[in-house]
């Protein structure tokens, strides 16, 4: 049996780089930066006030106290979005947090700090030259790098890109899956006769593709029938950089994709994991050309710890993301659990990030799919332990993180 950290290295070097793709910056939130963007303007583009209060020649408050404040007469309100005016010397004018300051003041008092006044005001305390100023260029100058490609555009990084006019920026394209579930007992029609089941893998791992920030471009169903299978999969691949299968991996008499791409490309084998042990991958040669594809286990339960396992780093890494792993954090195991020797268990959980605490939530078969959606992390445990006492320390994978 292979090794977990193998197989992810051997699912991680099929998936290639993705290529840029220009969009405008409302559009490319989540996404990853393919190109520096250097700053077309300086920002703030002029100098402005940090407070409401009154634009001062800093020499002409010199002094200013409670006990003997400085008198002065008030000129004309500098509203925000005002032009940029003029201070006459030994006169103040109130202006408002993000007014321009006008030529000939250098700092501003506080409203705080005054009588409020609006013909004539008394000024309570001395500001130095520079005091709740902000300087034109004093957070970005122009010509800066800002951004530099790999960074992840959040909600600041969009912001800054609109203070800065910049409307488009180039960024890493997302990945394109083809989800493909197998097997005969799924029914298309929404009532399932006796025997059959609705596809949830199809769903579960569609999201999962969107989640991680690829984009699920198809979905597929096909019966356990390896011409159907090949001709619907064929038909299927146009501009497509991953391919994933549900079920028909293991060792039954109807392991449908095992059959129909064991000759063709792709490998089949265990991994030492529970849940997710029977496993898939390669490149299919397909009409044009090979894809790589990635075969996992039919039950839902391993179908989605094998994406989280194999697939999202996977994905991330394509797109250039920084932390294509899941956040690991260290907690303290509520419940004993048991596991079977020779295997990692990835244990849904739940996960208490103030009281540093894991619980286990549900068993560990991979049938419980009610289990895991009422569960918001992954309890890693080691392989070579066969029980894991209450009260140990253990890796947990954050699935809200
Ligand atoms: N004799 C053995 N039997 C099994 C072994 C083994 O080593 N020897 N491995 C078990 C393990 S572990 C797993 S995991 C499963 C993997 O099975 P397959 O990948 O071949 O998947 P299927 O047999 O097609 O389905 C398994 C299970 O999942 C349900 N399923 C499949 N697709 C969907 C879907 N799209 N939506 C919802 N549910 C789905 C399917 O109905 C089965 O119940 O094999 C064990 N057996
Ligand atoms: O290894 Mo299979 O993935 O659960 O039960």
């Amino acid at each position: 049996m292979l090794d977990v950290t193998d197989y992810q290295a051997r699912v991680a070097a099929l998936v290639s780089p993705t290529g840029a793709e220009d969009l405008p910056i409302a559009e490319a939130v989540d996404r990853v930066l393919a190109a520096p963007v250097e700053a077309p303007e300086p920002l703030p583009a002029f100098d402005n006030s940090a407070m409401d209060g009154y634009a001062v020649r800093a020499a002409d408050v010199t002094g200013a106290t409670e006990e003997s404040p400085v008198r002065l007469p008030v000129g004309d309100d500098i509203p925000a979005g005002a032009p940029i005016g003029e201070l006459a010397p030994g006169t103040t004018r109130r202006i408002m947090t993000g007014a321009p300051l006008p030529r000939g003041a250098d700092a501003v008092v506080e409203v705080e700090a005054t009588d409020g006044g609006t013909d004539e005001v008394e000024i309570r305390a001395a500001r130095s030259a520079g005091t709740f100023v902000r300087r034109a260029a004093g957070d970005v100058a122009v010509g800066a790098t800002v951004l530099e490609p790999g960074a992840v555009l959040g909600a600041a990084q969009v912001g800054l890109l609109a203070a800065l006019g910049v409307t488009e920026v180039s960024v890493r394209r997302r990945p394109r899956v083809l989800v493909c579930s197998t097997g005969s007992e799924l029914a298309e029609d929404p009532d399932p006769a006796a025997g059959q089941i609705r596809d949830s893998n199809g769903a579960l791992l569609a999201a999962a593709v969107e989640q991680a920030g690829g984009l699920a471009v198809r979905q597929l169903w096909v019966a356990d029938d390896v011409p159907a299978f090949l001709a619907a999969l064929d038909d299927a691949l146009v501009d497509v950089d991953l391919v994933l299968t549900t079920g028909g991996v293991s060792a039954g008499a109807y392991e449908v994709v095992k059959d129909a791409l064991g000759s063709r490309g792709v490998e089949f084998l265990k991994v030492a994991m529970q849940p997710g042990m029977p496993q898939g991958c390669g490149h299919y040669a397909g009409p044009g050309g090979a894809v790589p594809i990635v075969c996992l286990p039919g039950n839902p339960v391993s179908a989605l710890t094998s994406f989280e396992v194999f697939v999202r780093p996977a994905l991330r890494a394509a797109y250039g993301h920084p932390r294509p792993q899941r956040r690991v954090v260290r907690a303290t195991l509520t419940d004993a659990v048991d596991k079977p020797a020779g295997k990692r268990q990835l244990r849904r959980g739940r996960l208490d990030p103030d009281a540093g605490t894991a619980t286990p939530w549900g068993p560990p078969g991979s049938g419980f799919l009610g289990w895991f959606a009422g569960a918001d992390c992954l309890i890693d445990l080691p392989a070579d332990v066969t029980s894991v006492p209450a009260g140990a320390e253990v890796d947990v994978w954050d699935l809200l993180g």
